[in-house]
């Protein structure tokens, strides 16, 4: 039996998913990337199954993944945003699970500032403001000049912030005052739901936090090339959309 054959059979299911890069291609304009219809698709056939879990873990914040995943109130997928420092359950609709230090705030006001003057003159990079810190993109600038302006914004937040948690994504650094991780996510959402059994999949590093932490009853998928911890690796979203495509089956025949 395959490791997917056996996931469809655990008692709950839950299937957790990064979004970019996973369910959506990478696009240079972050706010249009939106799934793909299979992965969509796939998704609501997994909804509809019982004792069957759909949620999105994402590096994106709250209101921005509810944005680009077409959320709706009424819609049946759990939220994890800012890597899991603020969810959403259907039903429950909590928001940020803790209040911050006002000082966080100040500290972060003050960096995006700072910021977005080192990053000004580069052309193809800029400033993503984040729930609990910020992201420095540089997918559109030259290599050269994205390496020189990430060398400056470290050595920034290495002596304004040196408890921030840095991250590493595809052509984004990342610093958050929050440290929670997608490993963190999944755990709670495995709590909060009973899932027996997890499908965790995801393409990128902060990704790797989770499929590192599933168990033996869990089946890890890594999207795209690259080394991960994941068991099962998938070429691109459309693949994974199959994957997920199949399991809903399988769980629907069990
Ligand atoms: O955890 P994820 O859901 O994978 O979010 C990770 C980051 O996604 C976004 O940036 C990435 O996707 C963009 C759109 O495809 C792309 O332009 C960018 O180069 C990628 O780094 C988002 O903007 C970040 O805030 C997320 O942390």
């Amino acid at each position: 039996m395959s490791d997917l054959d056996s996931l469809a059979l655990t008692p709950r299911l839950l299937v957790a998913l990064d979004f970019d890069g996973t369910l959506s291609p990478l696009v240079d304009e972050p706010m249009s990337a939106r799934m793909i219809p299979a992965a969509r698709r796939a998704l609501d056939a997994l909804t509809a199954l019982p004792a069957t879990d759909v949620a999105l873990v994402s590096g994106r914040s709250l209101a921005d993944l509810r944005v680009i995943s077409e959320h709706t109130d009424d819609s049946l997928f759990h939220l994890a945003g800012s890597h899991g420092a603020e969810t959403w359950h259907p039903g429950a609709r909590t928001g940020q699970d803790d209040p911050d230090d006002p000082a966080d705030r100040e500290l972060l006001a003050e960096l995006v500032a700072e910021v977005e003057r080192i990053v000004a003159p580069v052309d193809g990079a800029w400033v993503e403001p984040k729930a609990f810190g910020l992201g420095l993109h540089t997918r559109l600038a030259r290599p050269d000049a994205a390496q020189e302006a990430q060398r400056e914004v470290d050595a920034l937040l290495a002596e304004r912030a040196p408890n921030w948690r840095r991250r590493t994504g595809r052509d984004i650094l990342e610093f958050a005052f929050r440290h929670e991780g997608k490993d963190q996510a999944v755990a709670a959402l495995r709590e909060r739901l009973g899932a027996t059994g997890v499908l965790f999949a995801g393409d990128d590093v902060t990704d790797e936090d989770a499929l590192r932490a599933l168990g033996d009853d869990d089946l890890g998928v890594h999207v795209g090339a690259g080394d991960s911890a994941a068991s099962v690796s998938v070429e691109d979203p459309a693949a994974l959309a199959a994957l997920l495509h199949r399991l809903a089956q399988l769980r629907a025949a069990r």
